[in-house]
């Protein structure tokens, strides 16, 4: 296995996209299509209407399923209807990365993501709520629909969408609303949904002959078509937002890291990758994905020879990059001394700490294991 590239969860995660009529959800759904960089998105959806489904090459329509050009599945589904659907997009055959869901602009999106944690799937976790909000017309629709609070209450993501139309006191308006119901969510601005998708998932780790063989895809050429145009470029997408890669080859300590994660700052919006906890838990390496104020872990066992590495990305704004990943660093166990690596060193592997720390390490492992979902927990 090449070291390089951390191993993929089996479970696949799925994030609920909601947000009231008209506020851009299509909009922003459309732009993770165009900007997924290969990675094989699920979408559910009530109807295919506003998906550019033409222009994403339709290879294929089984029922109200269609498949979209690079590996990506659509289904237009009624929400009760939604366990045969994730099933089918659950198939290994599928293949598929992250499953997104649009919640009807009317669902009260609670009520899906209740579903999904009480889903038996095995293979899906829960990855996330993100509220869709129009900047401009945030005072009309709260007066319309006050449930707005709960849904802000309960997101973890907020898309601050329409600032093309909304002032700075607009926004500063929201933000106050948002944090007057309790949210601890992260709130980004955005202009016809045009975020970053990491921000929301993992770009696809293949093997480099998968990459190869892969074939242009709708993708591509928009890519190629915009840039001729010298339009708007994918990479300009990354241009607000910073981000910090952190590895180590000592492992992390569960208090710390928790400790570091529950005190995450406003502006990191998103956090990736995979965490060894040594002593805690020799046989698993956990993966680490959060989106605003959701955090879950994701263990899985190590495999034979794999490197016992952490690996996390964090993209943000507004971060002190080098503060937090000082803080990183400081979060590893210090039972390792002389020679102790500095983050983004590729080490040799087997780091385990002494048995003699292995009782509190493994005391420590509950705060990381009250974020670890098991099928049928509930919201
Ligand atoms: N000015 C402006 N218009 C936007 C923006 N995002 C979306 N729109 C427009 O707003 C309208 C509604 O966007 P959709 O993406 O269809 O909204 P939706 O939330 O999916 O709507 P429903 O499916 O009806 O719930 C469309 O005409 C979009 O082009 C934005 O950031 N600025």
């Amino acid at each position: 296995m090449n070291p390089s590239s951390p191993p993929r969860s089996r479970q696949i995660p799925v994030i609920v996209l909601a947000g009231f009529l008209g506020s851009g959800k299509t909009t922003l759904l459309n732009h993770l299509l165009r900007h997924r960089a290969g990675t094989r998105i699920g979408v559910i959806v009530n109807d295919f209407g506003a998906i550019e489904i033409d222009a994403m090459t339709v290879s294929g329509q089984v029922g109200s399923t269609v498949s979209l050009g690079g590996g990506c599945l659509c289904c237009a589904v009624d929400v009760s209807e939604l366990d045969t659907y994730l099933e089918t997009l659950t198939r290994p055959a599928t293949r598929l990365d992250v499953i997104v869901i649009e919640a009807s602009g009317l669902a009260e999106p609670q009520e899906l993501v209740r579903m999904l944690l009480a889903s038996d799937n095995p293979h899906i976790v829960y990855g996330g709520l993100v509220e869709v909000v129009d900047a401009a017309e945030f005072a009309t629709t709260r007066e319309r629909h006050p449930e707005i609070d709960r849904h802000l209450a309960v997101a973890d993501l907020v898309v601050l969408n329409k600032t093309d139309r909304a002032g700075d006191a607009d926004r500063l308006r929201i933000r106050e609303a948002v944090a007057a119901t309790g949210s601890a969510a992260a709130v980004i601005p955005a202009a016809y949904g045009r975020i970053d998708p990491e921000l929301l998932f993992d770009p696809a780790l293949r093997p480099d002959s998968e990459e190869k063989a892969r074939q242009l895809t709708f993708e591509d050429l928009y890519l190629e078509e915009r840039a001729a145009a010298g339009e708007e470029h994918g990479d300009h997408l990354h241009a607000a937002y910073e981000s910090l890669d952190f590895t180590s080859d000592v492992p992390m300590s569960p208090r710390r890291l928790m400790e570091f994660l529950d005190s995450r700052p406003e502006g990191l919006y998103r956090i990736k990758g995979y965490v060894d906890f040594g002593g805690g838990d020799r046989d698993n390496t956990y993966a680490l994905h959060a989106v605003g104020r959701f955090l879950r872990f994701a263990p899985r066992p190590w495999t034979r020879g794999e490197p016992r590495l952490t690996r996390l990305v964090l993209i943000g704004s507004g971060i002190d990059a080098e503060a937090l990943h000082k803080e990183l660093a400081d979060c590893r166990e210090t039972a390792r001394q002389p020679g102790e690596a500095v983050p983004g060193d590729r080490a040799p592997a087997d780091t385990a700490p002494d048995t003699a720390q292995d009782a509190p390490h493994e005391r420590s492992m509950w705060g990381v294991l009250r974020y670890v979902q098991q099928p049928g927990d509930d919201a």
